[in-house]
């Protein structure tokens, strides 16, 4: 058992610590342990940083982990908090993913002023979305819209919805919940025709391979499902290679002893998209995901990726 304060490395945005608060408390609760036992260390990243154009264009996924991973790296932390969406497929050498904590609900929310859902928007209306996958299905389902960049934090957007700027934009359900913001959502758009991105919803823990200690304590805040769905969707965009310039849908469902998976990569413009299922025993969950990943690339094609990925 661990003797020493535990330190949990977060980004320092509402969400990020909402997060790292929700991790503390699930170690507190699993160990019997005050919350003097952890201390929440905030470390800034370049992602937090940048501000003035799509992640895609600066660096992609990874700049939202760097400095944190070079922190638990230097033992300044002992764990790090992430949304499992924005990590990328492969981790610095020496890391690890050690636990997931049990998935939100994995579904993206509309936010609408124009109207209250997304298929009633007026024709041409304009919808504010950084992610490439978002801003692909919109215009699949909806070629008519105009899909504008759109960052900053929930209280910067719904300014800028507030001043009419757009008509409405779209998060996801699990950050408006855990920000205890869930009554702002006009519309829950269904993992069907909306799939969600791989990772959406779950939290997972980052530690340094060997840190038995560490490793110890995290085993009992492991939610199995979400660590086997997180497996199949995370093989899955590895096996696309999957950078943050290519539209990538995943989403896997665990029941029981068994996994069903749903894929989808799409163009930027949404006019071309390809779908796979697959399903099998939560074991070959991570083979599975990568299986799918080879299967739907084949579909695409090789064209399908030249230029924009
Ligand atoms: N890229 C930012 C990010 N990373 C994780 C979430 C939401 C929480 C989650 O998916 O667990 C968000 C915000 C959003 O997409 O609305």
């Amino acid at each position: 058992m661990q003797t020493d304060v535990l330190k949990i490395g977060t980004r320092g945005s509402a969400l990020a610590l909402a997060q790292a608060h929700e991790t503390r408390a699930r170690l507190m609760a699993a160990h019997a342990l005050p919350q003097e036992a952890f201390e929440i260390v905030v470390i800034s990243t370049s992602g937090d940083r940048i501000q003035d154009r799509p992640l895609s264009e600066a660096g992609g996924k990874g700049l939202f982990t760097k400095e944190i991973e070079e922190a638990l790296l230097d033992g300044r932390i002992d764990i790090a908090v992430h949304s499992s969406k924005d990590m990328p497929t492969a981790l610095p050498e020496g890391l690890e993913l050690s636990a997931f904590l049990e998935r939100e609900d994995v579904r993206d929310a509309f936010i609408g002023r124009a109207a209250a859902k997304l298929a009633d928007l007026p024709e041409r209306a304009v919808v504010g979305s950084s992610s490439l996958r978002r801003q692909a299905l919109i215009r699949r389902l909806r070629p008519d819209i105009d899909v504008v960049v759109f960052r900053g934090n929930v209280q910067t957007r719904l300014r800028k919805l507030d001043e009419g700027q757009v008509a409405g934009t779209l998060l996801a359900n699990a950050g408006l919940r855990r920000l205890d913001l869930a009554n702002i959502i006009t519309e829950l758009l269904p993992a069907e025709t909306f799939p969600p991105a791989p990772g959406q919803g779950a939290i997972c823990i980052e530690s340094r391979i060997g840190d038995a200690a560490t490793t110890a304590m995290l085993a009992p805040i492991n939610h199995l499902p979400t660590a086997q769905a997180l497996a199949c969707e995370r093989a899955f965009l590895a096996a696309l290679d999957g950078s943050c310039r290519t539209p990538i849908a995943g989403y896997a469902r665990i029941e029981g002893k068994n996994l069903y998976f749903n894929g989808m990569i799409l163009t930027p413009d949404g006019r071309e998209a390809h779908e796979v299922d697959a399903s099998g025993p939560t074991s070959e969950a991570a083979s599975l995901g990568a299986d799918a990943g080879e299967r739907v690339r084949a579909k695409a094609g090789t064209g399908f990726f030249d230029g924009w990925s």
